[in-house]
């Protein structure tokens, strides 16, 4: 059984790379939230394309998806934690743990949003007008 054996320290750097990818490919296949981000920032990244944007406001919008992306794997990362501690029975400090993960997600994506508000209206504003 995989769960008996016992785990063993990377042996160098690509291992870490190894693992590190694999935990990337584990978030976009199991969280239905990171398929959705990705796919909302891809589409903004497309649409700024067209948008003649300075390097100061590519960085502020590749910020906020990279942000939005951690942020996601961060609350992934608890739920999980969270799940192996309690079997995932019912615990108030469970709850509050989980909640409080999808806050942070919440409140990174409304910044984000806010951010690629600012930058994207403007422009398209005056393309039509
Ligand atoms: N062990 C637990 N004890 C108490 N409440 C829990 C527990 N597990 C989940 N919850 C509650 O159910 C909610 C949803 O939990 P779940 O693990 O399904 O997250 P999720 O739907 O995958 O979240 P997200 O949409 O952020 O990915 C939590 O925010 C929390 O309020």
């Amino acid at each position: 059984m995989e769960e008996n054996k016992k785990t063993t320290k990377n042996r160098g750097y690509g291992d870490s790379f190894k693992y590190a990818f694999f935990g990337i490919k584990t978030a976009f296949q199991e969280e239905r939230n990171m398929r959705t981000h990705l796919i909302l920032g891809l589409v903004t990244v497309l649409c700024c394309l067209f948008l003649n944007l300075s390097l100061y406001e590519w960085f502020w919008i590749l910020l906020c998806i990279f942000q939005v992306l951690v942020t996601e794997i961060w609350n992934t990362v608890i739920e999980n934690v969270v799940d192996l501690v309690t079997g995932q029975r019912f615990h108030q400090l469970a709850k509050k743990a989980k909640d409080m993960a999808a806050a942070a997600v919440l409140l990174t994506s409304l910044f984000s949003t806010i951010v690629g508000a600012v930058i994207i209206f403007p422009k398209v504003f005056h393309l039509f007008f």
